[in-house]
């Protein structure tokens, strides 16, 4: 079978994208997922994204990490905003259905507006934090993240028997104004350091933001600068969560699978 594909990256996070409108995936398919988002016989991703019809909603998004595993995704939900985009199902606006829920996103001249879920609690786990925005994000606030030794520790703590089954994502933050933090992330499902992973960041916001009574927060990472805005609720939670960044198009092809997958 003959796939066309088109790869997006949204501040360096990389994702196949396929318009699956006419369903020829099998998404129970796990090694086509992995075959395509192998680096070396693949195409090569952080993720793959399925674009599916919704009854309901604009479109679907089915997001899986690169090892086959589905979660939600921050930045491969930016673009799929602007895959979306380019293929002509949406206009400026969109409501769409991901794995945690409903969306709204907003796309102007490449930036991408993303609403996220609200997060009911920020939980401590002795210095650190710990915060699901779709999916899990352990917090650790470091002081020098460029030397951090992010892949190890990260990897420690993504399987730490507390986060036992499922594991988690970690995220190293290091404050650099009271409204602007860098963060790298260790993803789980890719099993390595990723450029960006914008669920992580924006819990890292929300994590930073409340300490520091901010709600608009600047994040760099390895692979370029969003934003998080949100609104804090006066039960711990919050609310009208926004990430806010760039997703482009980076090239297109079309990739001939194996018979046996
Ligand atoms: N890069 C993503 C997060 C993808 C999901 C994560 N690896 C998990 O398994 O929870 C993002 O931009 O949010």
């Amino acid at each position: 079978m003959e796939i066309t594909f088109y790869k997006y990256q949204g501040t360096g996070n990389d994702f196949v994208m396929v318009d699956d409108r006419g369903r020829r995936l099998d998404e129970k398919n796990l090694g086509l997922v992995r075959q395509l988002c192998d680096r070396k016989f693949g195409i090569g991703a952080d993720g793959l994204i399925l674009i599916r019809n919704h009854p309901d909603f604009d479109f679907e998004m089915i997001y899986f990490n690169a090892d086959g595993s589905e979660s939600m995704c921050g930045n491969g939900a930016r673009c799929a905003v602007a895959f979306a985009s380019f293929l002509g199902i949406i206009s400026s606006k969109t409501r769409f259905l991901a794995i945690d829920g409903p969306h709204e996103a907003l796309i102007s001249g490449g930036q991408v507006e993303l609403l996220m879920g609200n997060v009911d609690t920020i939980e401590s786990r002795a210095e650190d934090f710990f915060v699901n925005t779709g999916s899990p994000h352990h917090i650790r606030l470091v002081e020098d993240v460029h030397t951090y030794p992010v892949f190890e520790k990260g990897k420690t703590i993504r399987y730490d028997s507390v986060y036992s089954p499922g594991g988690t994502n970690v995220n190293f933050v290091q404050p650099l104004a009271e409204d602007e933090i860098f963060v790298r992330t260790y993803e789980r499902g890719v099993e390595n350091e990723t450029l960006s992973c914008g669920t992580g960041v924006t819990a890292a916001a929300l994590a930073f933001g409340s300490k520091n009574n901010q709600n608009l927060i600047k994040i760099n990472t390895l692979g370029g600068k969003l934003s998080v805005k949100f609104q804090m609720g006066k039960k711990g939670g919050f609310d009208n969560i926004w990430l806010i960044g760039p997703a482009e198009l980076v090239f297109s092809g079309k990739i001939s699978l194996p018979p046996n997958l």
